[in-house]
């Protein structure tokens, strides 16, 4: 990293016009015509395209996950319905939150961002666990069966 980065706006130690010069350095659009006359932006460019391809299929991939796992938990809250049990299983949760834990530091992941994740799906699905309980256990109560 420049040093210069630290403490001061970064676009413009390569010569970029971003909105810094608007006062804003905190937002800049990456525009390929800004590359034209400087190798360093033109090599920024290209990798930041090719990063933002992984990003575009990692998110891809992450919406068809969640969609798995709501058409799965969706199931689930249609049996919990029907045998009569509460849309939250504390016991089951805590054994998540462990496992997440120990999943995301051994990936790397900040272990706050797995429980941000855990909380959220979690929280969501139950939401709908009791739709479709005050539903008598039917499913299609969900705007979306997922
Ligand atoms: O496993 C269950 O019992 C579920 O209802 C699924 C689920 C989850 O989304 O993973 C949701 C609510 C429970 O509190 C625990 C887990």
């Amino acid at each position: 990293m420049d040093e210069n980065c630290s403490t001061e706006p970064c676009a413009n130690v390569w010569g970029m016009s971003d909105d810094s010069e608007n006062g804003d350095w905190r937002s800049t659009t990456i525009d390929a015509a800004q590359a034209e006359h400087n190798p360093k932006v033109a090599a920024a460019v290209e990798r930041i395209t090719q990063l933002r391809q992984s990003i575009d299929n990692i998110d891809g991939a992450a919406i068809a996950l969640l969609a798995e796992r709501f058409k799965a938990t969706a199931q689930v809250g249609q049996l919990k319905a029907e045998a009569g049990f509460a849309p939250a299983d504390y016991q089951r949760e805590d054994y998540q939150i462990q496992r997440l834990h120990r999943i995301a530091e051994d990936a790397g992941l900040d272990p706050d961002i797995a429980e941000m994740y855990r909380e959220f799906v979690v929280t969501e699905t139950k939401k709908r666990h009791a739709r479709i309980a005050a539903a008598g256990g039917d499913p299609q109560v969900l705007d979306v069966f997922a």
